[in-house]
């Protein structure tokens, strides 16, 4: 699997910090060609020692970061505590960092906000930014997997918050990507289509078998969909706990119960008290 390095390009706080090798690195980014890394553990995505200042803060500090092949992660976190931040710089559009950083190559991301060109038709948004000749046929079978194929000539303002949101899934799924990016993807939506994108997702990660690092602010969520929840707090990983229920997760089990209160009281929130 081609990975991407993205190694320490700004004096800051962890200007020290050794990357994993002395590769060479051309504007930030190490040749994978010639970058002689190879993640001994097989992990997909490895960050170390991550900084990312902005105005001196450093919203990221030393942060620490594993994710294997076909893992699905939740990442969760009080508003403002950077979650928004390592998945811009894990999907490469923040490069300005210390510390280390291994991602494959293939990697997709899919925001809360939908962000389709109005001027373009829902198939032609799938491809946004692919290279090469347009390939519908590649657009047509994602918007297929996300049961939105009948809507590939429609023009994005026609389309519901749900349509939009799964022309966005589609959009990272065309590029068959290994690790897959979510940034709040179901926040805009109301309830009723947020459990159908959910299910959707799980769908879409069990059949792939792509890593998924999903940023959210529902625990219940994180707590339905991942293999491992991580609470991000004071620029770090503070807290994790891997979640080995079966699925489909069913909301009602006690031990869903008990996950979801142990993160919320991580997350400073008590939980409600049972109706018991
Ligand atoms: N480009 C930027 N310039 C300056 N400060 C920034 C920039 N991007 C993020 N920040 C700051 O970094 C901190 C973390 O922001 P980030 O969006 O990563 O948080 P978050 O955990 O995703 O928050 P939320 O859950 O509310 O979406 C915030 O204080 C934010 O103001």
């Amino acid at each position: 699997m081609a990975t991407d390095v993205h190694g320490p390009v700004t004096p800051g706080k962890a200007a020290s910090a050794e990357p994993l090798s002395a590769s060479p690195v051309k504007d930030g980014l190490r040749d994978p060609a010639i970058d002689p890394i190879r993640d001994p553990y097989g992990a997909v995505v490895r960050v170390e020692e991550l900084t990312r200042s902005f105005g001196g803060r450093a919203v990221i500090d030393f942060l620490d970061l594993e994710i294997q092949p076909g893992e699905f992660v939740a990442l969760l976190g009080r508003s403002g505590c950077g979650k928004s931040t390592l998945l811009k710089i894990l999907a490469g559009l923040d490069r300005d960092i210390a510390g280390t950083v291994l991602v494959p190559r293939r990697k997709a991301v899919a925001f809360q906000a939908p962000r389709l060109m109005p001027w373009k038709k829902v198939w032609r948004n799938v491809l946004l930014g692919l290279p090469g000749k347009p390939d519908r046929a590649a657009a047509e079978r994602a918007l297929e997997e996300v049961g939105l194929a009948h809507r590939a000539d429609a023009w994005p303002k026609t389309l519901s918050g749900g349509e939009a949101q799964r022309a966005s899934l589609a959009r990272a799924l065309v590029r068959e990507p290994d690790l897959l990016l979510l940034d709040e993807p179901f926040g805009a939506l109301d309830a009723l289509t947020r459990i159908k994108a959910q299910r959707l997702v799980d769908e879409l990660w069990q059949r792939r078998g792509c890593a998924v690092l999903l940023v959210t602010h529902d625990v219940e969520e994180a707590v339905l969909l991942a293999d491992r929840v991580l609470v991000m707090d004071e620029g770090a990983i503070a807290y994790e706990t891997r979640i080995d229920l079966p699925r489909p997760r069913d909301i009602t089990d006690p031990r869903f119960a008990e996950i979801r209160g142990q993160l919320l009281e991580r997350l400073g929130v008590d939980a409600p008290a049972s109706a018991a």
